[in-house]
């Protein structure tokens, strides 16, 4: 590997003919890659760092599909055209994957992610870099995967990478920018290095909490965006929705005590963008599904993968509820979901509430909450 794809630079001066052995290790340690998870980011990212010149390994529960990375270089089941760089090593077996990886890329849906991370834990140093790639929440306390990396390993490099990444498209290497989030510098710039090439751009940010936030919330609206261009409505449709979506996921974030700036980035309005529009975003299909009248279950069991937002639905109206965060949409979605309501229906009772504010952070506190009084939010 040459030495400007090394993760950290400052241990891989190849004019030092007199390093020892920690230093070996330590560079060892920081040209390998470590991903959890066999879906198709998974996949796909694992693939950049191989291709960046990193050694790379990845876990995934099948054998089967295990097999077919390591000898044919594809996966079959979630990204069959795509060609996987042969130094991808697949395993079933967390130690042969996680001890000497500098940095742990955890790409598990976040029901099983923190009984893998669990598992994992054995395996795993503190010296580790652990990064999410999980747009969910646990239902349990609402927390996100990066707090469930920190709670179940107590290390202190833990990051999370989030933007509008569809999978498919950035395994065919269509221009992408991502945002790896953390408060340690470290973090950020061997992300950077590991995952940054010509068409994948690694940006920075310190929020943490937002960036996850972000990722976790824009795939309700996206289930909504499908629903609504199954039903045949236009493109102004969508602007709106996507619009008032952001309104929403920001006045969630400052009740969360978030920074609602962070949702201006590309893991904010970036990525509900992307999965408001595309027929690629599972959480979109799923809405369309039902828009086209089929139940939950139905939709769910023909995507035949996750759609994060199905769960976090639930969990984001639920947590509105108890904090009196204002978020018509989200709750409407919930009783189309759960509850039966006609999604056509709900549309139509959601554009007849009481007219409101545009931007309602250039508006004072006090007219912000006299807003939602008017029109009915609080839910009181
Ligand atoms: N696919 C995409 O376009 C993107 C996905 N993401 C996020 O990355 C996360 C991972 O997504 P994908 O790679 O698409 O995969 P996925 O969500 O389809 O599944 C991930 C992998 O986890 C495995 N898995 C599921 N349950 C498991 C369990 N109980 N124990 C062990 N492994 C289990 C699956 O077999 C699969 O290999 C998702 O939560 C998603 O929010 C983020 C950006 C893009
Ligand atoms: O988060 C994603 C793209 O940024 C992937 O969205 P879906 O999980 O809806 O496919």
């Amino acid at each position: 590997m040459s030495d400007d794809r090394s993760l950290d630079r400052s241990h891989s001066d190849p004019m030092n003919g007199d390093r020892s052995n920690d230093d070996r290790d330590s560079d060892d340690r920081n040209n390998r890659v470590a991903v959890l998870g066999g879906g198709s980011f998974g996949t796909a990212l694992a693939s950049i760092a191989a291709d960046n010149g990193f050694e790379v390994r990845q876990w995934l529960r099948d054998p089967a599909l295990v097999e077919q990375i390591n000898l044919e270089h594809r996966n079959g089941r979630y990204l069959p055209d795509y060609a996987i760089n042969p130094a991808v090593r697949a395993s079933t077996a967390f130690e042969e994957v996680l001890p000497g990886a500098g940095l742990v890329l955890v790409a598990i849906p976040s029901k099983a992610f923190r009984d893998v991370v669990r598992q994992a834990r054995p395996w795993m140093d503190a010296s580790q870099i652990l990064v999410s790639t999980t747009k969910g929440i646990q239902e349990e306390g609402f927390k996100l995967m990066s707090q469930i990396l920190e709670e179940e390993t107590g290390f202190a490099h833990i990051g999370v990478l989030s933007g509008p990444n569809l999978a498919t498209e950035v395994a065919e290497r269509q221009l992408t920018a991502t945002v790896i989030a953390s408060h340690d510098a470290l973090t950020r710039t061997r992300v950077q290095t590991a995952l940054g090439c010509g068409y994948f751009r690694v940006y920075a940010s310190n929020d943490r909490y937002g960036v996850e936030l972000g990722g976790a919330l824009k795939n309700l609206y996206a289930i909504a965006a499908g629903m609504a261009a199954a039903l045949g409505m236009g493109e102004n449709t969508r602007s709106m929705l996507m619009t008032r979506a952001l309104a929403e996921m920001s006045r969630f974030a400052v009740s969360q005590g978030a920074n609602p700036m962070t949702f201006l980035g590309l893991a904010g309005v970036g990525d509900l963008i992307v999965t408001c529009s595309s027929s690629r975003s599972r959480n979109y299909r799923v809405g369309f599904a039902l828009g086209e009248g089929r139940t939950l279950d139905e939709a769910v069991e023909a995507l035949g993968q996750v759609a994060e937002g199905v769960n976090t639905v639930r969990l984001v109206r639920d947590k509105a509820r108890e904090e009196g965060v204002y978020m018509p949409i989200a709750e409407g979605l919930y009783q189309v979901l759960f509850e039966g309501v006609p999604a056509r229906e709900m549309a139509r009772l959601l554009m007849r509430g009481q007219q409101s504010s545009d931007v309602e952070f250039v508006l004072s506190r006090e007219d912000v909450q006299q807003d939602h009084r008017d029109t009915g939010g609080g839910h009181d």
